[in-house]
């Protein structure tokens, strides 16, 4: 399935994106769901959760700013899209950063079963480290620590880093940056793209898993292909077969739309409006656009 039949989906579909997510990017990411033509809706009051995240065709969660009342709302809300499979994508902002954070995520990890978690290599390292039981150190802030950044020389061990710890996690893992990788513990996609000055905006991470868990909203809802055999079910038998699929196309079309932000960028463009102008790309984006732009290698 093509990145942009993904698109397609969505924008006939636009399934409903229950988002819990931090204070910094929220209004980015309801922009970019809306920009792929899905319908978010941001909640997190705790007494509302079973009703909200019921009738979404994904819910993201994402740590950024993590509080004690809005962990009780991811809980509810994981438990609930669990129990009517619905896709769940993992955000762990920043769960290097502090001892609480990295309590959370284990809390969630235990707690809720994840189609998909979203992150730089920082976060899915400290991920990786909680679930061996390991204890983790505290790692960094919101971005990937410049040590464990994946490059050309570095990215045959972190692919075989990303299929053990999307196997250990039991989800589809991405770990996004320079060079992006999704894995479902079988294969792992390596998609090259995108502009290093994306990770000057704040929220394309954000927005990325936002548009990962839309994508995921309407695998859920495709045929599984023949013969495949899946990963959890946390989202149904087809978004399981799908989901490393739905990922890297949500991936790809990130990308292209840095790409052409950057390349259509004005002349006082600094990040606020090259962020704007990444949720335009996404919102125009059609198949034209995204020629050429889409590459990729699976490992
Ligand atoms: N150095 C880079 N070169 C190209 N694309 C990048 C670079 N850094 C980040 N990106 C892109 O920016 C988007 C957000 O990823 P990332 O910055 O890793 O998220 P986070 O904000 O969670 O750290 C992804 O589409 C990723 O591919
Ligand atoms: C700066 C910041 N602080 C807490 S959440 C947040 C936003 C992080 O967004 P992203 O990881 O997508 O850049």
């Amino acid at each position: 399935m093509e990145a942009y039949e993904y698109l397609e989906k969505i924008r006939a579909a636009a399934p409903r994106v229950h988002c819990i997510t931090n204070y910094v990017t929220a209004h980015d990411v309801a922009n970019m769901i809306l920009a792929c033509g899905a319908n978010p809706v941001m909640a997190d009051e705790p007494q509302e959760m079973g009703e909200i995240t019921a009738h979404a065709g994904a819910l993201a969660l994402n740590m950024g700013t993590p509080g004690e009342r809005r962990e009780q709302a991811m809980l509810a809300a994981g438990k609930a899209a669990n129990g009517n499979g619905i896709p769940v994508v993992l955000d762990p902002v920043g769960v290097g950063a502090s001892a609480f954070r990295r309590k959370m995520a284990e809390e969630l990890l235990g707690a809720v079963t994840f189609t998909a978690i979203r992150g730089n290599m920082s976060e899915i390292r400290t991920l990786s480290e909680l679930a061996e039981k390991k204890a983790a150190g505290a790692a960094g802030g919101v971005d990937v620590r410049p040590v464990d950044v994946v490059t050309e020389e570095t990215l045959a061990e972190a692919v075989t880093f990303v299929k053990a710890v999307s196997k250990r996690l039991g989800a589809v893992v991405a770990v996004t940056g320079a060079i992006d990788l999704v894995s479902d513990g079988q294969q792992c996609v390596v998609i090259r793209g995108g502009r290093e000055e994306m990770s000057r905006v704040t929220g394309t991470g954000c927005q990325l898993s936002g548009l990962a868990a839309a994508f995921l909203a309407v695998a859920r809802n495709m045929e599984a292909p023949a013969g495949s055999t899946g990963g959890n079910t946390a989202g149904g038998a087809a978004c399981a077969a799908r989901g490393m699929e739905a990922v890297a196309a949500a991936v790809c079309v990130m990308n292209a739309a840095g790409e052409i932000a950057w390349e259509q960028r004005g002349l006082c463009g600094g990040n606020a409006s090259y962020g704007t102008g990444i949720i335009d790309a996404v919102y125009r984006m059609d198949q034209k656009m995204l020629e050429g732009r889409i590459r990729y290698e699976v490992r």
